[in-house]
């Protein structure tokens, strides 16, 4: 008996309360690593979604994006889920039939049908913003472009969708939220010093944005903006009219004034187009822009030949542009302020797609240059052998694009051999596109909030390893006092006796 009573003494595990408070803690620590695993697992995410189509000059095409419902306001959570290009030309091209331009959505609006959840649809917002083709309709005949725009409203109402608007947008705008698209997607907004330039070329404007501190000249070309607790002073300029597509009818338009013809019909020697190359155009299709001049050749048609000459081609390239009308400290053209160039761009849309056709996304501007004299020199039948695959329409423009690409860049927005690595010729950020219609979006959606959210001091996981630990310590110091106590309290009953 004596002996049995010793060994429970000795061996405090054998007394009741310790091994209840044992079972106790290990039932505590159990719960709380349990939770904190149950809490960090990925839940089932509801997502929300948003349309924009961007009616461009050249054709339309719908973006579907999506975001999970409870990260709205932090960054880099849309991404584009869906793209769908219309078939046909852009909506300004329905100025005859405006009521023709709403169906030709059919197909693209039913594919975001598909890619959103039914359940989603009537919560889902749908926004058309249209560029500088219909800035150009609405020059020209202002009654053609808001009937252009009321065929396209009538029949996006009616798709199961939110409709939140149809309008042509400003070119302000489309620069502005083209670098919000770019900046976003690089998440350069709360993670970056610095932010980066946009560049987008379309078919019948160009933008240029920029972050600038220099702001005392063209109060308009200037945007201010705060986002997530930061105060950004943006430069951006859009160019009517210096869109590739309408920059190839000024810069025809300039070589058929030049060689005016007496009878007959009017030859045209491009050295911007392949040598080889003979073509019989129309001249209305150069003439059918308010960007050329009133005075049209008298002839109907005219003979378009390549010759295939780099050096003249750019020379004439350099034409379309006014380089020496400047009343401010700098300019780009066209008497334009614009303040020195900073930092990095991201050069998107036709900027892309020409550079990167002509692999010329990573060479320094020298080697571009070379590059793309051969390429021009190249015979026509060559090249079309070459690119079977490569629609005609573009494949014939690749020469003249690649010219008005470097001398709009170099001469134009005053980029050198020095700064062209600061270049950077993108499609996508991140799986979504480069364009302005993301930065619509999350502006209109006010998904990018002025001041930084309150976030907590830790983490979540953080936090709950914490506790866990803190329990761990605590139950060890409960064990240490324990043996501490049992040991004194022993050492002072063995004194008694
Ligand atoms: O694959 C391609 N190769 C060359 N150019 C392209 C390709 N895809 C689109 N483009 C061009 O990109 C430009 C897009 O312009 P957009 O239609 O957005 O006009 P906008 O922005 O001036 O309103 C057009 O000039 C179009 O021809
Ligand atoms: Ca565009």
């Amino acid at each position: 008996m004596a002996g049995q009573r010793e060994m429970r003494e000795k061996n405090p595990w054998h007394r009741r309360p310790i091994i209840i408070i044992a079972v106790l803690f290990t039932v505590v620590i159990g719960g709380l690593v349990t939770m904190s695993v149950m809490q960090n697992k990925p839940i089932h995410q509801k997502y929300k979604y948003g349309i924009v189509l961007d009616a461009g000059s050249s054709h339309t095409s719908v973006y579907v994006y999506q975001w999970p419902a409870e990260k709205e306001n932090n960054t880099g959570m849309v991404t584009q889920k869906h793209t769908c290009n219309v078939k046909g030309k852009g909506i300004s091209s329905y100025f005859r039939n405006a009521n023709q331009a709403g169906p030709s959505l059919r197909e693209c609006m039913e594919e975001a049908e598909r890619a959103i959840p039914t359940p989603r649809h009537q919560e889902t917002p749908v926004y058309l913003g249209a560029t500088a083709g219909m800035r150009l309709l609405r020059k020209e005949n202002e009654t053609a472009s808001g009937n252009v725009l009321l065929s396209v409203m009538q029949f996006l109402q009616a798709t199961p969708f939110s409709f939140q608007g149809a309008r042509i947008i400003t070119g302000q705008e489309e620069g502005a939220y083209g670098w919000i698209t770019v900046n976003y997607l690089s998440d350069n907004f709360r993670r970056a010093q610095h932010t980066m330039g946009a560049l987008d070329l379309g078919g019948a404007s160009t933008q240029i944005t920029f972050e600038s501190g220099d702001h005392f000249k063209s109060i308009n070309d200037f945007i201010h903006f705060r986002l997530y607790g930061k105060e950004y002073r943006v430069y951006t300029h859009s160019f009517l009219c210096y869109g590739k597509d309408q920059a190839l009818k000024l810069f025809l338009d300039r070589q058929l004034q030049a060689h005016p013809t007496g009878s007959g019909k009017q030859t045209l020697e491009d050295p911007c187009f392949h040598p080889g190359y003979n073509k019989s155009k129309s001249v209305q299709d150069i003439y059918n822009s308010p960007c050329v001049s009133e005075v049209q050749p008298s002839k109907a048609e005219f003979t378009h030949k390549g010759t295939g000459n780099w050096m003249l081609c750019q020379k004439n390239v350099r034409r379309i542009f006014n380089f020496s009308e400047c009343t401010s400290s700098s300019c780009s053209f066209n008497g334009v302020f614009q303040p020195p160039l900073k930092g990095q761009f991201g050069a998107f849309s036709a900027f892309f797609f020409v550079m990167d056709f002509l692999n010329l996304t990573s060479e320094p501007l020298e080697v571009s240059k070379k590059k793309l004299a051969a390429y021009c020199s190249m015979p026509w039948d060559e090249v079309t052998k070459n690119h079977k695959k490569v629609k005609e329409k573009y494949l014939q423009e690749y020469c003249f694009s690649g010219t008005y690409i470097l001398t709009l860049l170099e001469d134009g927005y005053n980029f050198t051999s020095e700064t062209w690595k600061d270049i950077k010729f993108i499609k996508k950020i991140a799986n979504s596109d480069a364009g302005w219609t993301l930065g619509y979006m999350l502006n209109l959606t006010n998904m990018i909030p002025a001041e930084a959210p309150d976030s907590p001091p830790i983490p979540h996981a953080g936090y709950v390893t914490l506790m866990v630990l803190f329990v761990f310590v605590l139950f060890f110091l409960i064990v240490l006092a324990y043996c501490f106590f049992r040991r004194s309290s022993s050492a002072s009953q063995k004194q008694i006796v």
